[in-house]
């Protein structure tokens, strides 16, 4: 009961309380999040991840990850500057402190993008996030997503393709997710995201008007 208040005043004291995102690659994370935190502008706050993959086409350093070398990386996590972190297809990705910190103190809605590895993690950690996983409507939409996308090698394909098998079953797994959301249409799937996070915004919304 008082470990159940103080956890919740602790929470509160901390700010809003995170979102993590995860499920396969290619179930449309990245384009549900970018939609979410256009529409509600100093509402979410995106915790910017560390990767060692090379950017993509259009991505910003700094903005959607941190791009870095293994060495730089492997020195900052054995220096205890990541809350986790996790090899996927081959590259090391990892949510830092200060990536965190810095959304959390502008008093945001911080917002995580990690796979289940980081998922499992971060449940040991005290960050209390609302987790929800997006998944595709099957295998088959999902291949055609990633294939479309244009972003992959045939290799870099076939390992994310492998580990969306992994994260399709993990999403499936009790006492995991809070909510589970099907990305087959794509403004359903917006319209599900929001009704989920409705109470988050405008908890923020009230906040940020009243000081
Ligand atoms: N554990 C962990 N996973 C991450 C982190 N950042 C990104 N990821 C996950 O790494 C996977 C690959 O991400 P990315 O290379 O951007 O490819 P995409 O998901 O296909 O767009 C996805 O499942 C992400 O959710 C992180 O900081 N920690
Ligand atoms: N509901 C949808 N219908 C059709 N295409 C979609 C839908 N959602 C996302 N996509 C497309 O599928 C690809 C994968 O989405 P993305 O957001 O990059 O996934 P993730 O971040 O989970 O890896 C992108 O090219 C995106 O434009």
């Amino acid at each position: 009961m008082y470990m159940r208040y103080f956890s919740r005043l602790f929470s509160a004291m901390a700010g809003p309380r995170p979102v993590v995102f995860s499920g396969p690659s290619g179930a449309g994370k990245s384009t549900l999040l970018k939609k979410l935190m256009k529409e509600y502008d100093g509402v979410f706050g995106f915790s910017v991840s560390h990767t060692t993959r090379n950017p993509r086409p259009g991505e910003e350093n700094g903005k959607d990850y941190h791009y870095v070398t293994r060495e730089v990386m492997q020195k900052a996590i054995d220096n205890g500057e990541f809350i986790e972190s996790a090899v996927f297809s081959g590259n090391m990705y990892g949510t830092s402190k200060a990536a965190v910190q810095a959304v959390q103190a502008k008093n945001l809605i911080c917002i995580l993008d990690i796979d289940m590895q980081g998922v499992r993690n971060i449940k040991n950690k005290d960050l209390n996030p609302l987790y929800i996983t997006i998944q595709p409507p099957s295998m088959a939409v999902l291949e055609k997503r990633l294939r479309d996308r244009k972003t992959e090698t045939e290799e870099s394909l076939q390992k994310r393709l492998h580990a969306a098998q992994v994260e399709m079953e993990f999403g499936k797994e009790p006492n995991v997710f809070d909510f589970l959301i099907i990305n087959d249409n794509l403004d359903e799937a917006y319209g599900q995201l929001k009704e989920t996070l409705r109470e988050e915004i405008n908890t923020v919304k009230k906040v940020s008007m009243s000081s």
